[in-house]
């Protein structure tokens, strides 16, 4: 049998890897990913477009989603195997939660090939992507924050020690992405540095507890551009028009959200620079089998 399930990227809101708490929103750029069921033994993924990509990740999430409900589905685990596949607009490695959207979208797809679609609610399903990425070693600290937001769409405040959704809400922005050429892998990053700015990670953290995600995201930004190295011109550039702007993830990546007139300005700041500028919006809806 075959499942298949889409998942949004996301966009942050503030950096958990200082503090193990982090805020993040869904945005409207997809990954897509198939699961075809065999009875070879063998899990094992490909990308669209990315034959070298690291294959880890989903193959995990399969073989999380057969551990979790594999009895459940009758699954005869000395012969169950897949053959994943993903396609996605994200690129990887850029801040924008492609790791999540990729996890979410294999764990729903597999939970379908099981017929199994309504064993697990959706942020068990996201608690086991995270559990995926974990044992897959391409995160820090789980990147609950990330996944929940993009398996529930809105904006999630979560607790990444504990994968505790602290708050879901609905946002409505327009979004402007700005990528850089250079990638930073997650699992890469220099945590000594992030936790060093710990106190001005918490300060964010309070704003977004608080409702105040555009401040919550400038504050994050200008903290983590200069934690990680990153020149903080594009965040500069985007002020005043853009209700907030942040450096998203690890970067390169940085993200501006406002109304459409006011990002049209960024856009056009943005796109003089090297790299590329994507326009979206925030996405309410989550991931979800199709
Ligand atoms: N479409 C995809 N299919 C399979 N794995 C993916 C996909 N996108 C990302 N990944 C996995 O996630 C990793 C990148 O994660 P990470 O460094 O956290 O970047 P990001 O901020 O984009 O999530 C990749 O090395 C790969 O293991
Ligand atoms: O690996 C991690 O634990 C995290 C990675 C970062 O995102 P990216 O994966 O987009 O860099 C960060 O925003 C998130 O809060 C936690």
């Amino acid at each position: 049998m075959d499942g298949r399930a889409v998942a949004p990227a996301a966009g942050t809101v503030v950096n958990a890897i200082a503090t193990g708490h982090g805020a993040a929103f869904a945005i409207d750029l997809e990954t897509t990913a198939t699961v075809e069921l065999t009875s070879d033994g063998d899990i094992r993924g490909t990308v669209a477009d990315a034959p070298d990509a690291d294959t880890e990740l989903v193959e995990q999430c399969v073989r999380h989603v057969f551990d979790a409900v594999g009895d459940e589905a009758g699954l005869d685990r000395s012969i169950a195997g897949a053959r994943i596949r993903t396609e996605s607009a994200v690129p990887m490695a850029a801040g924008l939660k492609s790791s999540s959207a990729a996890a979410n979208a294999t764990v729903l797809a597999t939970l379908d090939a099981l017929d199994c679609a309504d064993a697990m609610d959706p942020i068990d399903a996201c608690r086991l992507g995270v559990e995926a990425a974990r044992a897959a070693g391409v995160t820090i600290t789980g990147a609950f924050d990330d996944a929940s937001a993009s398996m529930l769409g809105g904006v999630t405040v979560t607790n990444n020690t504990t994968d505790e959704l602290g708050k879901q809400e609905t946002v409505d922005w327009d979004v402007l992405v700005y990528t850089p050429p250079d990638r930073a892998f997650s699992a890469a990053v220099d945590v000594t540095a992030c936790e060093r700015v710990a106190p001005m990670a918490e300060l964010a953290i309070e704003l977004a507890s608080e409702g105040r995600f555009v401040e919550a995201m400038t504050v994050n930004g200008f903290v983590f551009s200069a934690t990680l190295g990153y020149d903080p011109d594009p965040l500069l550039a985007a002020l005043p028009d853009a209700a907030g702007a942040s450096l998203s993830g690890t970067g390169p990546s940085f993200v501006a959200v406002g109304d459409a007139e006011a990002l049209d300005a960024v856009e056009r700041d943005w796109t003089e620079r090297p790299g590329t500028t994507i326009r979206t919006t925030t996405r309410t809806k989550g991931a979800t089998i199709v």
